[in-house]
């Protein structure tokens, strides 16, 4: 589930009265997703969606979020278009948490990941980072390099409830990827979290990406080093080099990585494997009882960090340079 605070029907009308998107039919909640609120908000003008932000997501950043959707979705990428209310605003409260309301996006996040998948990811990824070049407003990265050392403080006593030396497994990763991490590489907008549950697609055709609440200013192929986690690993923890080539093909297509850019993939994607297995553990051991969000399992992220560590260079994700 992901329903965190319930909304009564008066304020449910109440707020509706703020926009022009016609009268309540039925607000629905979602059970998916595991950070916000989310409902479906059916109206007599049609389909939205309701978010209201919980606690991963600073109010001041959701300007920043908001407006990339929009300036996307402008560029033509599918996307969740923030709707304005009659005051022009697209950001208001409800329930005492920021809310907003958002176009419906028709699709289905894929079950089963397919090398068709890969394909329409690396090419729609590419495009939003061409799309977001120009866009305005920046919001640093609190989940890359200087961020971490803080996660893994939070959960030290606990993860080793997980797996007993993991501890150390971390931070000396940590200390790794601080020493040498690829700072100097292309910069801009990316979503950070595009997972498979945050991608839709109708049959084979890419319908539309969700869920921008991680969004950030970063290095352009971290993005890609995240992907490589989320899609080209199979449920035996399996690299599945055929879908990540796939992937950086299709990206390629639309923007050509630098020699550095993929030089560097080997250590983005032992970040990328960090910065989730870190965000994981955090959840895992603050998880409380009886809630219904399910964590996701922390050591999987672990098995992805091991495979990365073993790499020799990026012909081992099937790129020739
Ligand atoms: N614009 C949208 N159109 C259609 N469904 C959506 C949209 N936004 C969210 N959803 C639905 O809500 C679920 C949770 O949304 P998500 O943004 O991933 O939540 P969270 O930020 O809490 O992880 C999605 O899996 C999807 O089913
Ligand atoms: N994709 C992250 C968790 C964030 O969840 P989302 O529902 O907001 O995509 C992970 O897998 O750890």
């Amino acid at each position: 589930m992901a329903v965190y605070t319930e909304v009564p029907d008066d304020e449910v009308d109440a707020f509706l009265t703020e926009y022009n998107i016609g009268e309540v039919l039925s607000l629905k909640g979602i059970a998916e997703g595991v950070e916000n609120s989310n409902f479906i908000l059916h109206t007599t003008l049609g389909l939205f969606i309701l978010t209201l932000y919980e606690k991963r997501v600073e109010k001041t950043d959701l300007p920043f979020f908001l407006g990339y959707m929009q300036h996307l979705a402008a560029k033509g990428i599918s996307c969740p278009v923030p709707i304005a209310g009659k005051d022009g605003n697209n950001l208001r409260e409800l329930c005492g948490r920021p809310a907003a309301i958002t176009a419906f996006l028709e699709g289905m996040w894929p079950r089963r990941i397919q090398p068709f998948h890969c394909r329409a990811l690396g090419r729609t990824m590419a495009e939003m980072h061409l799309a977001g070049q120009d866009f305005k407003i920046q919001r640093p990265n609190s989940l890359s390099v200087d961020g971490w050392e803080e996660v893994l403080n939070a959960c030290e006593e606990k993860g080793e409830q997980i797996k007993l030396g993991l501890t150390q497994t971390l931070k000396d990763e940590f200390t790794f990827l601080d020493a040498n991490w690829p700072d100097t590489l292309p910069k801009g907008v990316i979503h950070a979290d595009m997972f498979q549950d945050n991608v839709f697609f109708i049959h084979e055709k890419l319908s539309g990406v969700i869920d921008f609440y991680f969004a950030c200013n970063d290095l352009l192929a971290y993005e890609i080093a995240i992907c490589l986690n989320a899609w080209c690993f199979e449920l035996d923890n399996s690299f599945n080099i055929t879908k990540a080539q796939l992937l950086i093909k299709a990206y390629q297509e639309v923007r050509p990585l630098t020699k550095e850019e993929l030089k560097a993939l080997p250590i983005l994607a032992r970040g990328a494997s960090l910065r989730f297995l870190l965000t994981r553990l955090y959840d895992w051991v603050n998880h409380p009882e009886g809630a219904f969000v399910k964590p996701k399992d922390p050591l999987e992220y672990l098995n992805k960090l091991k495979f990365h560590q073993s790499v020799k260079n990026v012909s081992d994700y099937g790129i020739i340079l």
